[in-house]
């Protein structure tokens, strides 16, 4: 049996990706929360003619409770997203309070559940999450995932274009570090297969992955950000943990996790000095199986962009936990 939860079903992303949940054959359940109109959109969904049993919460009569109670796997895109000229910092006011009260949820309702987190500033909200899970005793690292998977999409796709492959499944392109900006850290020199990218190319390249965040706030116009590809990379991160859980192996998907805690990942920690961190992560029964360090055999070029990353992101996860240590739970 798998209940997947979806908590700001209701919004741009969340929206297709309970779509997406709903027409899996691996949910049996599927509970989705919101502020607003979840129920409709649980009313809508549960016409489709797939196994999951869809149900739809608003805050009152204990319902985000009803939603979180026995969930296998918790998806949290909730929060506003960016309007043109904004920082995903930007965002941290408004969301840092809302993925606290939620995951003080998640630990009181679903403590063992896998969460994934969605909402910007992902380099900040997973150390939130992290946090609030310690202090309700209920914090393992191997099951708390940042999603960076659009990252990675966006990656194979941009390379895909350039040298000309059909078929953008067909190129895994590494990104590891945050997800924002300078954070994000695309490793094209270790690309699968190997590629190779026109000089007057690889800058641009390595710019549109960092950026592409930006391409699509920026074409939308005022009207949010990306939510269709992200819905598409959610439910591929969620499908991939499903699957490993139930005892698929072999599957390998990036994520920005608790490096410390996590079976691999004090290595890498060490050699990155920041404890939240995005790598490829191989999946098992228990969430993160192990972290894989990809860094020993990257260039000059990308040890530059590296330091970068890690400047940026020592500031961001700083400010997440800063918060959660300060503000009191609320629920
Ligand atoms: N990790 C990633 O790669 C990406 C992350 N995002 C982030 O995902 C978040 C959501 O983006 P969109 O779906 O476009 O925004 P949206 O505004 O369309 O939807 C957000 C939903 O969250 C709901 N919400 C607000 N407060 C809530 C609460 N306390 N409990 C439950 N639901 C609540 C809203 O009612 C709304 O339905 C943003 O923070 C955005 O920056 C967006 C794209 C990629
Ligand atoms: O750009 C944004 O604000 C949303 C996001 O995280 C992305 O598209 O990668």
């Amino acid at each position: 049996m798998v209940k997947a939860v979806v908590l700001g079903a209701a919004g741009g992303i969340g929206q297709p990706l309970s779509l997406l949940l709903k027409a899996s054959p691996l949910v049996d359940e599927l509970a989705l929360y919101d502020v607003v109109n979840s129920p409709g959109v649980a009313a809508d969904l549960s016409h489709i003619s797939s196994p999951a049993k869809v149900t739809g919460y608003l805050p009152k009569d204990d319902g985000l409770q009803n939603t979180l109670e026995g969930a296998n796997v918790v998806v949290i895109p909730a929060g506003i997203p960016r309007k043109p000229g904004m920082t995903r910092d930007d965002l941290f006011k408004i969301n840092a309070g809302i993925v606290r009260d939620l995951i003080t949820g998640v630990a009181k309702y679903c403590p063992k559940a896998f969460i994934l987190i969605i909402s910007n500033p992902v380099n900040s909200t997973v150390p939130i999450a992290a946090e609030i899970l310690k202090k309700h005793n209920v914090f393992d690292p191997s099951r708390l995932f940042g999603v960076t998977t659009l990252d990675v999409v966006r990656a194979s796709t941009f390379v895909a274009e350039i040298v000309g492959e059909k078929d953008s499944r067909n190129i895994v392109v590494p990104v590891v570090g945050g997800h924002s900006g300078d954070t994000i850290v695309p490793l094209l020199s270790l690309t699968k297969p190997s590629v190779s990218i026109p000089a007057d190319k690889h800058d641009g390249l390595v710019n549109r992955i960092q950026y592409g965040g930006d391409e699509v706030v920026k074409a939308k116009d005022g009207a949010g950000s990306a939510t269709l590809s992200m819905a598409f990379a959610g439910y591929r991160f969620a499908e991939s943990v499903i699957k490993a859980v139930r005892g698929e192996k072999g599957i390998v998907e990036p994520s920005y996790v608790y490096l410390p805690g996590v079976p691999g990942g004090d290595e890498i920690a060490k050699a990155v000095g920041v404890d939240f961190f995005a790598v490829p992560v191989e999946l098992g029964p228990n969430g993160v199986a192990k972290a894989t360090n990809p860094l020993g055999s990257i260039n000059e070029d990308e040890k530059k962009l590296l330091e970068v990353a890690i400047k940026g992101l020592k500031t961001n996860i700083d400010k997440g936990v800063e918060f959660a240590s300060a503000e009191p739970a609320k629920l």
